[in-house]
């Protein structure tokens, strides 16, 4: 299978990690008693684009969950090990998870925009990060909206129908507004896990699109199935699986992590070349 890196116009400045954001230290992610995912360690850096890869299981988006603690939502999940954002604890006794969660934006598989007008999915984030500072005027809003939703390359398509429900768009459009209402709160980093597999080929092709130009201002993790994808708009690829230990329990595991070129020119691990040439998963 010829896997295509970096198609003409997505143009990308050198890997880098001098930048980081995380710091992931020997982290083991547990459901109840089962360890789930065990030892990643991997550095994530400012505005780069990190896709997470591996067969079903293999723990991507129990993974991507500690980046923001959307892990702490599920009964019985917790960590150990350290995930460190901006060198500080994420897991750490003074750090509000809601807090987290507000700045750290999150896309998800299938598009969940509000039942609620186009332009009041996006003002909604504002609206409360605004708070106790009084309320935002209309032009401010007006002006964050449209920011949002051209940031999100959905404005176009929609400046004339703002009133209208989000739910009426297309499965594509309801992920841009969903990545527009992650971006108009202003995150540092999005997450993504999934997002375009509930998508067509041309819906997916502008988010591919979408996600490169976005990480000339964020950070982005992307958990995808799909290799192509990965190897498409990806700048670094971690590449995860589940093996069984001695004591036959089913564990997922960081393989191979490095620039994507790497990871799929010349993997290291006899694991990750068996699964993007497709021999395996
Ligand atoms: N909420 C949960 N409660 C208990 N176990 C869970 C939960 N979510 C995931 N797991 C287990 O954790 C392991 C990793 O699952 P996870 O969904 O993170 O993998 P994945 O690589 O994202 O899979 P997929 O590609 O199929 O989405 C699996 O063994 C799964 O059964």
């Amino acid at each position: 299978m010829a896997i295509e890196l970096a198609p003409q116009g997505h143009e990308r400045p050198q890997p880098s990690l001098a930048d980081p954001v995380y710091e992931v230290s020997d982290l083991d992610i547990y459901y109840g008693d089962h360890k789930a995912v065990r030892d990643v360690n991997m550095t994530i850096g400012r505005r780069q684009i990190t896709a997470m890869i591996g067969p079903s299981g293999c723990g991507k988006s129990t993974v991507i969950r500690c980046f923001n603690r959307m892990n702490d939502l599920i009964p019985g999940a917790r960590v150990t090990g350290k995930v460190a954002y901006h060198g500080e604890d994420l897991y750490g006794a003074d750090i509000d998870p809601i807090e987290v969660r507000r700045r750290i934006g999150m896309v998800f598989q299938k598009p969940n925009p509000f039942p609620k007008s186009i332009y009041d999915n996006i003002a909604y984030g504002p609206r409360v990060n605004q708070g106790r500072k009084g309320r935002l005027s209309k032009s401010a809003t007006d002006d964050l909206v449209e920011e949002a939703l051209t940031g999100a390359a959905l404005w176009d398509e929609v400046k004339d129908k703002l009133k209208n429900s989000a739910l009426a768009l297309s499965g594509g459009q309801q992920q841009r507004l969903c990545i527009a209402r992650a971006i108009a709160v202003k995150p540092e980093v999005i997450l993504m896990d999934e997002p375009c597999s509930a998508l067509d080929p041309i819906a997916t092709a502008k988010i591919e699109d979408l996600m490169v130009e976005l990480a000339a201002e964020f950070t982005i993790v992307i958990v995808t199935h799909n290799m192509q994808q990965a190897a498409r708009v990806s700048d670094w690829t971690a590449f995860f699986t589940a093996g069984v230990d001695d004591a036959g329990v089913r564990h997922g595991r960081l393989v191979e992590y490095d620039t994507t070129r790497k990871i799929f020119e010349s993997p290291s691990d006899q694991r990750t070349e068996d699964y993007i040439t497709g021999r395996f998963g």
